[in-house]
């Protein structure tokens, strides 16, 4: 495991942002897995960039989110489909149809996450797959759990993450109470494995994640079993690791 500390938000996010565009400018074509959430955002910013600078095109690119909200449509502004748009397809060269993010409001969600789990096996191997780390070890909308699971699957979020994300919506009402997400099997497939944090709020549990034991109640600790993964982190969420 490659752990890299950065010592400035600019560095976090330059970093962030290299390693995708190494990869794109190595492999035009490569499978992104792409997460949601605050911590990428400047790296998609950095991105965006790099694209405008013309060093880097996502013209060939496909990309697979991790996960959506189940019940928001992709116009509402905090679905992840939205997000995406935003944050970042929209300002580059992608193709739309490369892009993929699961459906949140299909009549039948548990079909909806067999299709999704359908369209990753077509795709073959993502080369690497982009990850943030919820506050209780989630990575996806994989939650602490007895058991997990391998492929794309519906799941009930926990209440410490609703109260994360509420921040995000008017209340904690607003925020949906399961999601769609790719399973630790999907995101473990993946060639390489980027995981940032940054902040305090995640030191305690980078640590727990990444040198406690592996365990369904810390799902980001089935990362030590992933031989190429990359860990980005700043001062303050890498202070124990
Ligand atoms: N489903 C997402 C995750 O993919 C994300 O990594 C995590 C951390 O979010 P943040 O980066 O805002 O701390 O929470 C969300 O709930």
């Amino acid at each position: 495991m490659n752990i890299i500390k950065t010592t400035s938000e600019q560095q976090f996010n330059e970093t962030g942002a290299g390693i995708i565009a190494s990869l794109l400018q190595s492999n035009p074509r490569a499978i992104l897995g792409l997460a949601t959430g605050s911590t990428p955002v400047g790296v998609y910013e950095k991105l965006i960039e790099l694209y405008r600078e013309g060093s880097v095109s996502f013209k060939q690119a496909s990309t697979y989110n991790l996960d959506e909200y189940i019940g928001l449509p992709a116009n509402h502004p905090e679905s992840y489909r939205w997000f995406m748009n935003e944050k970042l397809f929209n300002h580059v060269d992608i193709l739309p149809e490369n892009t993929h993010v699961p459906s949140g409001i299909e009549a039948d969600p548990q079909k909806a996450a067999e299709d999704y789990a359908r369209l990753l096996d077509e795709a073959g191997q993502i080369d690497l797959q982009l990850l943030g780390l919820g506050h209780n070890g989630h990575v996806g909308f994989n939650e602490p759990s007895d058991v997990l699971q391998g492929p794309p699957h519906i799941v009930k979020l926990d209440e410490r993450t609703r109260e994360a994300n509420a921040r995000f919506f008017n209340s904690i009402e607003e925020v949906p109470t399961h999601a769609i997400t790719m399973g630790i099997g999907s995101i473990l497939k993946a060639k390489q494995i980027l995981l940032m944090a940054k902040g305090e709020d995640k030191a305690d549990i980078i640590a727990t994640a990444l040198k406690g034991p592996i365990t369904t109640k810390c799902p980001a600790s089935f990362l030590q079993t992933h031989s190429n993964v990359v860990v980005v982190v700043d001062q303050a969420a890498g202070r124990w690791i």
